[in-house]
């Protein structure tokens, strides 16, 4: 903190008992003008110390607006339309209701323009600015230039694989084959089947195989956390996939999005409708679609709209099942090659005992095997380690969280 300047020394008057009349006058008026000048010094501090205090009350109150502003419960996105002398002109996300309304006292108009994405409060008052680092577009995709993941880390889903290269790598490397033959190609990919056995990955690979960057959306995200703006964010996937041609997109849990309908009118369905609405008409308007190629996944093919697998829309279907045991083999043998075995352990017995473990169940099962050599100060796993995984997996199964992955029994 400043320390303010030391305050004026008070005048001091030294009369002298020899002083004439006429020197003492003098001595006495010069005091008084000093006394004066005093008072003057003394009168600009205590205004610039009013001034101070004012500001502070200032900052204090516009600080008790902001704690307000940040006490409410929560805030609805909209975007600004136009600024006017009467206010500002705003467009409510998810409803695109058109208000007319003012800012809060913190918010500094001059740092507005139309386009801004802000936060409102119920009474539509623009509370917060909304800046790159809160954009939804980029929360909400995760966008892998180059991803790294290759068929050769893929286990037992062979026939899948080949399905896939086929629909998704042939049209992105040999176009004119199907000009040639004839045919359009598949337009979207939809991989359904348990959680955890590898729809994700094999996304990943073919776009790592087709040197395609790779921008993946999690449709439950979509609705769940991006309320109000899952159509906007569609149509933006859709824009940012042309500007980084080859891609490959991939929209996770499309169920989310793409359900069956409801006779529910809650908005919250109008919201998922309208979010499936602009996939259906981006993958329509789709006709040249260059270099981008889509593939959805779902753990809950029976819950799908019929509408996204008409032909144009999803119409290659893949079954991506949890793994048979010669399947189970080679995600073990996958999971395994960079492990440090012991002789002991028996990973054909093993993927027979892993009856209706996922993929995902099967890695959860190694790195669970290395913890317990870890725990005992051993640097190679043994029989033993994988047992010991083996049973807390089942336990945590029995314990009712499902096996590992959480999938039950889902009908897909
Ligand atoms: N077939 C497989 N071969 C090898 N590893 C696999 C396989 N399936 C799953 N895994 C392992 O499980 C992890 C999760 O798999 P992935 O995300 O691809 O599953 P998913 O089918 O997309 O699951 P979800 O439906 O839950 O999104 C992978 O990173 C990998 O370690």
């Amino acid at each position: 903190m400043s320390r303010s300047p030391s305050l004026p020394e008070r005048p001091h008057l030294d009369l002298d008992p020899d002083m004439s009349d006429a020197e003492r006058l003098s001595a006495l008026r010069q005091h008084v003008e000093r006394m004066i000048e005093v008072n003057r010094e003394l009168d600009q501090r205590l205004q610039s110390a009013d001034d101070r205090h004012a500001e502070l009350v200032e900052e204090v109150e516009q600080m008790k607006a902001r704690n307000e502003a940040l006490k409410t419960a929560s805030y609805y996105i909209a975007t600004v339309e136009e600024l006017t002398d009467d206010g500002v002109i705003i467009k409510q996300h998810g409803n695109n209701q058109e208000v007319l309304t003012e800012f809060a006292p913190t918010i500094d108009r001059d740092a507005i323009e139309p386009g801004d994405r802000v936060a409102i409060n119920d009474s539509f008052a623009v509370q917060t600015i909304l800046d790159d680092e809160t954009d939804a577009r980029a929360q909400a995709m995760e966008v892998v230039e180059s991803p790294t993941v290759t068929y050769d880390d893929i286990g037992g889903i062979d026939e899948q694989v080949r399905e896939v290269r086929e629909a998704v790598e042939q049209p992105l490397e040999n176009p004119e084959m199907f000009e040639k033959v004839g045919i359009d190609p598949p337009s979207g990919v939809l991989l359904y089947g348990p959680p955890g056995t590898g729809k994700t990955m094999l996304a990943k690979a073919v776009a790592n195989e087709t040197n395609a960057s790779f921008i993946k959306m999690a449709g439950s995200e979509l609705v769940q956390k991006f309320i109000g703006e899952g159509a906007r964010l569609v149509r933006d996937l859709f824009k940012l996939a042309a500007e980084r041609e080859p891609v490959v997109i991939f929209i996770d849990e499309i169920d989310a999005v793409a359900s069956k309908r409801t006779d529910s009118k809650t908005s919250g369905d109008a919201e998922v409708q309208r979010t499936m609405m602009q996939l259906l008409s981006e993958m329509d308007g789709f006709d040249d679609r260059g270099e981008i190629r889509i593939i959805a996944a779902t753990n809950r093919f029976d819950m799908l709209d019929e509408a996204i697998l008409r032909p144009g829309r999803f119409d290659r279907l893949i079954e991506v099942p949890k793994p048979a045991v010669e399947g189970r083999r080679r995600i073990l043998d996958i999971h395994t090659r960079d492990m440090n075995v012991a002789d002991d352990v028996d990973l054909d017995a093993l993927a027979e005992e892993l009856d209706d473990y996922s993929g995902a169940d099967i890695a959860s099962l190694t790195t669970e095997a290395g913890m317990f050599a870890i725990r005992d100060e051993r640097t190679e796993v043994t029989e033993a380690d994988f047992e010991a995984a083996h049973e807390k997996l089942a336990n945590v199964e029995e314990s009712g969280t499902g096996p590992i992955s959480g999938f039950t029994d889902y009908q897909y």
